[in-house]
């Protein structure tokens, strides 16, 4: 209840203004302003952001450095950019990530991430609403109506609970056009129709952009440099021109790009072997199996890397990992 389910709940959005069924209000357990509650440090410094401490979020931050492999430009940023947000108790504007890369880096995975530990019941809470291109907005000829039903999607879950996440995933497959109407959210409008916008988490998610990143951490592979080297202002240049200008883009000529709506472009960056070692013995020891470096080893065999001669990086990223750990036992 409370979030958009697919196809069949894509011609029926909650009227303007009004709570969509099933939506409890933000005072209810489990929106994150009230999960949060449970954050240490949050109720004492939620008012005074110069108070904050640095190990605010420490699920989160220990969540992070112990799972995530490779990344270290998006735990940085992901960790200065929530704590800030949320420690600010009326924000200038919502928070808006989008997340771009080559598949298999962990986009979707850190998300998810994000969403358990903001949310009580991580990604089932009714205050997160994922949307997907292929699922939601799948014909391209009902452009204008999906454009209606999101905005009163937004609005009708946003007057239930201020403090709620939208993720849109497949960002690069969704209908040139579509994703303006969500433009007015983005920003810093005060009220609009009573609710403030402002407490809201907008996440984008898409491989748009990956084609940059990929070409930019090879080059500096051919520099003798490390990957962890990268220019973020660069990529966040080379990454916004390229998406903009994408007519497969959802962000093509998008307002998000355009009035710079995006808070932090996150770049993921393309994982190497010793990297795709690491998500083997994470997922061995997740999926309660013996770390044997046979397997290990067989497994980051088995994976294709680019480019053709070198063989350096994984042009899947981790994403077969745990597929494949079963053809070795
Ligand atoms: N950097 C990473 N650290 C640890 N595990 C990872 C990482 N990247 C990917 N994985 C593993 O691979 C799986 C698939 O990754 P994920 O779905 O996040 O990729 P993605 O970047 O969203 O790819 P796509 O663009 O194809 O959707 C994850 O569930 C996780 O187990």
């Amino acid at each position: 209840p409370g979030r958009w389910r697919g196809r069949e709940r894509a011609a029926s959005s909650p009227a303007r203004g009004r709570v969509p069924p099933g939506a409890a209000r933000c005072s209810a357990v489990g929106c994150f302003c009230s999960a949060l509650g449970s954050v240490p440090g949050l109720r004492e410094h939620g008012r005074n952001l110069r108070a904050l401490p640095r190990a605010f979020l420490p699920g989160l931050e220990c969540d992070l450095a112990t799972n995530l492999v490779g990344q270290p430009l998006v735990k940085q940023q992901l960790l200065s950019g929530v704590r800030e947000f949320l420690a600010t108790p009326n924000p200038a504007k919502p928070l808006v990530l989008s997340f771009h890369g080559p598949t298999g880096t962990g986009k979707t995975y850190v998300s998810s991430m994000l969403i358990r530990h903001l949310f009580r019941d991580g990604l089932r809470s009714p205050y997160v609403h994922q949307f997907s291109s292929l699922a939601h907005f799948p014909h391209h000829e009902q452009l204008q109506q999906y454009k209606e039903n999101l905005k009163h999607w937004i609005q009708g879950n946003l007057t239930a609970c201020g403090r709620s996440a939208f993720l849109f995933d497949e960002m690069d497959k969704m209908h040139p056009g579509l994703m303006d109407v969500i433009v007015p959210f983005l920003g810093p409008s005060w009220v609009v129709y009573g609710t403030n916008y402002r407490k809201a988490i907008f996440i984008f998610i898409s491989n748009a952009g990956g084609e940059q990143i990929k070409k930019m951490t090879l080059d500096l592979w051919h520099a003798h440099k490390d990957r962890e080297e990268i220019s973020l202002q660069d990529l966040e240049s080379a990454i916004s021109k390229a998406v903009f200008e994408s007519p497969q883009s959802g962000f093509w000529k998008s307002g998000i790009i355009n009035e710079h709506l995006i808070d932090f472009l996150v770049p993921f960056l393309p994982l190497k072997r010793h990297h795709v070692k690491q998500c083997v013995t994470n997922e061995l020891i997740q999926q309660g199996l013996e770390v044997r470096q046979d397997i290990v080893q067989g497994v980051a065999d088995s994976i294709p890397y680019f480019p053709e001669e070198e063989k350096i990086f994984s042009s899947t990223g981790c994403k077969t990992v745990s597929s494949r750990i079963s053809f070795f036992f």
